[in-house]
């Protein structure tokens, strides 16, 4: 079993390029976020103008949990990744026992568990190095916004997103027609974004999962982008995007990430972590869905 960190994974000098392009376009971005109110003050139908409809996007559905059989000796496996991989500072089973801990026997997700699985994810995102601070900061500061609710005077009513939805819906926390400015964004639309975001990395660890091993990251991962998470961003978090997608490491990278050595290892670990995060999303989706909040600016 191989177990190095994501701290090893060598980039291609292609990235002294890369590097300096990606810094433009998130100065063009910041500039961007200045004009955001502005943008927002162009509305149609009571949304932004520049805000895409919920329902244009394809909706992206992968049934690992159908498929997914495990005998003893991939439980076995699981349990070995679980302990090999203690020395690393991302460690995909414990991201994968916070996305299924927080789920409760009532269909209901655990905010402060599903935040520890994000954190996971960002100190994944850190260790892939600078190109990638943008987003883990950006994901983290979602991240922080909910913790704070958590932490905060009203922390019991953000226990679960049901009990969070019902707070905020009944105490006119949401703001349905745009975001107010100089005001810390509701839980609800924070949530909705990581959500959003999760659908990406469930087809993203899918694509990798089912891949035969020849597959590019960089390759797989814009797929995995362009079917979700790039429909709700604008045109320059797009470029931005797609360059990080040329740092990401190749899939060997990946593999040693996630503890495994061999491409039918690493199907196992990751459609059980795929497993997990559908379950998670579904429950969000559910709660989401039957409030009319997909959309939420
Ligand atoms: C083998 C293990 C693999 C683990 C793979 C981990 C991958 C990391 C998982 C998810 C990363 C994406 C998190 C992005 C959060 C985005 C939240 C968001 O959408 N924010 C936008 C909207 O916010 P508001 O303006 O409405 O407040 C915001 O505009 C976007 C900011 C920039 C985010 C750019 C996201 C680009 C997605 C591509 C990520 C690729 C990372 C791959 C790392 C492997």
């Amino acid at each position: 079993m191989v177990c190095g960190g994501p701290t090893e994974m060598g980039y291609p000098r292609f990235l002294r390029i890369v590097l300096p392009l990606a810094l433009l376009f998130l100065f063009l971005y910041l500039s961007v976020t200045k004009l955001h109110v502005h943008l927002h003050e162009c509305l149609q139908d009571g949304k932004p103008c520049r805000q895409i409809p919920n329902d244009v996007i394809e909706d992206i559905r992968v049934k690992p949990s159908a498929s997914l059989k495990l005998d003893p000796s991939d439980v076995q496996l699981l349990e070995n990744v679980m302990k090999n991989c203690k020395q690393h500072e991302f460690q995909i089973g414990r991201m994968v026992e916070a996305f299924r801990y927080c789920m409760t026997e009532k269909k209901d997700i655990l905010l402060e568990e599903y935040l520890i699985a994000w954190r996971q994810l960002i100190k994944f995102m850190d260790a892939l190095g600078t190109v990638f601070t943008f987003i883990s900061s950006e994901t983290m500061t979602k991240v922080n916004i909910l913790q704070g609710y958590l932490n905060g005077e009203h922390g019991k009513d953000y226990r679960t997103v049901t009990s969070m939805v019902k707070y905020e819906l009944e105490n006119e926390v949401v703001n349905f027609k745009e975001l107010p400015p100089n005001r810390v964004p509701s839980g609800c639309r924070t949530l909705l974004r990581l959500h959003r975001a999760l659908k990406f990395l469930e087809v993203f660890l899918y694509n990798l999962g089912m891949s035969v091993g020849k597959d590019k990251t960089s390759q797989m991962c814009a797929d995995a982008y362009h079917k979700t998470l790039s429909h709700h961003h604008s045109w320059f978090i797009r470029q931005v995007a797609e360059v990080a997608f040329l740092a990401l490491p190749p899939i060997e990278d990946m593999y040693k990430v996630v503890c495994v050595s061999n491409h039918k290892d690493a199907k196992i670990v990751l459609l059980t972590t795929v497993d997990a995060i559908v379950k998670v999303y579904n429950i969000t989706q559910e709660v989401y869905t039957k409030h009319g909040m997909l959309d939420l600016p």
